[in-house]
């Protein structure tokens, strides 16, 4: 495949390496806007850019008729416009907080943990997540999945962003943000008791799991119409 990277920062750089290693090529690179024309070149673009620019980016590759993969955080204020163009475009879209199998698996973890402790109102229930220091958005992308997953699968009903040991009312996950150098990505959910403490983590060692997952999506939607998620590319919607 001839792939277009939208950012070439830490995960675009990540990605060419293991796409090369898989014998796809990359045929355009851009970190500040997208040419068109270049844009068109392309089998697939993978969005890995900043907050601000991914909704223009995707839309840029909708418009274009090349499909689009975007693991871009912080812009999901704009997702629905982004699913009604690719519907009037006839195109290929999948947005995933997480690409790595772990943490996707990690998810369907996390919702049946949801479900198992609904009704056992004695555990307070907190979401953490640590990154190294130049990520732009707070929470996580991943933290917003897996909050919004336990809302779906509790009598919960909405999540917040917290300083550590800050408190929320009964029905809100307060969710706390850490920033410390070189952490590639870890989360963690803990049902805290008087009596006990039961807890889920997430570790990524580093962004190869992410870029693979990626690069397997990119694979994967590459003949495909419509709006996906990683449960499509991985088969776990029934789990
Ligand atoms: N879904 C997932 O599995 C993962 C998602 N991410 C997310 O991916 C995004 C990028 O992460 P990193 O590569 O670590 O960040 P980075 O800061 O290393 O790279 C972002 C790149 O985008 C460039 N950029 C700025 N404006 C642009 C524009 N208009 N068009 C194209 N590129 C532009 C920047 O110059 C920079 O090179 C972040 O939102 C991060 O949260 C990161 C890792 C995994
Ligand atoms: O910015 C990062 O680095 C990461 N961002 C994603 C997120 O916001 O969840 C995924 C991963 O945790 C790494």
């Amino acid at each position: 495949m001839k792939i277009a990277l939208l950012g070439y920062g830490k995960m675009g750089k990540t990605i060419e390496k293991l796409a090369l290693e898989r014998n796809h090529s990359i045929c355009y690179t851009t970190s500040s806007g997208v040419d068109v024309e270049q844009l068109k070149q392309a089998d697939i673009a993978i969005d890995f850019s900043i907050p601000s620019a991914a909704k223009e980016n995707i839309t840029s590759a909708l418009q274009a008729q090349v499909p689009i993969i975007s693991g871009t955080t912080g812009w999901l204020d704009h997702y629905d416009e982004v699913v009604k163009t690719c519907e009037q475009e006839n195109g290929s879209f999948l947005y995933a907080s997480n690409f790595s199998l772990g943490v996707n698996l990690f998810f369907n973890l996390n919702a049946h943990l949801a479900k198992l402790m609904k009704g056992h109102e004695q555990y307070q229930v907190s979401l953490e997540e640590i990154h190294h220091t130049q990520k732009l958005d707070a929470p996580s992308g991943t933290a917003i999945s897996l909050a919004k997953d336990i809302i779906d699968h509790s009598s919960l009903k909405d999540w917040k962003l917290v300083d550590e040991n800050e408190k929320t009312d009964k029905k809100t996950i307060p969710v706390t943000a850490k920033r410390i150098e070189n952490v590639s990505g870890t989360h963690s959910i803990t049902y805290s008791s008087v009596v006990d403490d039961i807890e889920i983590k997430h570790t990524a060692h580093s962004r190869e799991g992410f870029a693979l997952g990626a690069i397997i999506a990119a694979e994967w939607i590459k003949d495909k119409k419509g709006v996906f998620s990683m449960k499509d590319v991985l088969n776990l919607n029934n789990l």
